[in-house]
């Protein structure tokens, strides 16, 4: 199968948060190649992954980033391959940075912004998911069926009770 979606992150240090994307896509069997690039450190990699994106057939890409979080927007900048961003953690600020680097895109390049950390990583991923399923019923049955397991899921869920004072 080929590669339909693209997972970059700007270290391999964002692994533990990206690997959330990584694992829902892999259980929905969705091909993807996961790829380590750095708009700071390897400019001319990311050139050349964004150039070469859509004749690669990828139809998303998710990119983490953390801190000076500039990836993602630089991704959208060089294609129109929908860029979803994920702010990842940093160490001083928390990922409000990261938050921060990604949502405030100028007008006319887009980025769709997810929650800071690994929710927002396979919050992502469902997402691209639900991209794909558009055009893919058997993928479009998975993710109904996952609802109805996270609504059951909820369902049984139970409080404790209290003692009085
Ligand atoms: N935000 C970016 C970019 C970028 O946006 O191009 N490249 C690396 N980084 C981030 O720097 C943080 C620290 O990286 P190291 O742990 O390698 O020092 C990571 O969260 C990474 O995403």
């Amino acid at each position: 199968m080929s590669v339909e979606i693209g997972l970059v992150m700007g270290s391999n240090s964002d692994w533990e948060v990206m690997q959330h994307a990584a694992r829902q896509l892999k259980t929905y069997g969705v091909a993807f190649e996961a790829r380590v690039v750095s708009a700071h450190r390897t400019p001319d990699l990311l050139y050349e992954y964004a150039e070469t994106a859509e004749a690669r057939g990828l139809q998303a890409i998710i990119a983490g980033a953390g801190g000076a979080a500039h990836l993602p927007g630089m991704l959208a900048a060089k294609t129109t391959i929908p860029v979803l961003g994920v702010p990842v953690p940093s160490k001083y600020l928390a990922g409000e940075d990261s938050l921060l680097s990604i949502v405030q895109m100028p007008k006319g390049v887009p980025v769709a912004t997810f929650a800071i950390g690994e929710a927002g990583a396979a919050n992502a991923a469902l997402f691209a998911i639900a991209m794909l399923a558009n055009h893919n019923p058997e993928l479009r049955r998975r993710l109904l069926e996952f609802r109805e397991t996270q609504k059951n899921t909820v369902l049984a869920m139970t409080l404790p009770e209290v003692d009085p004072l």
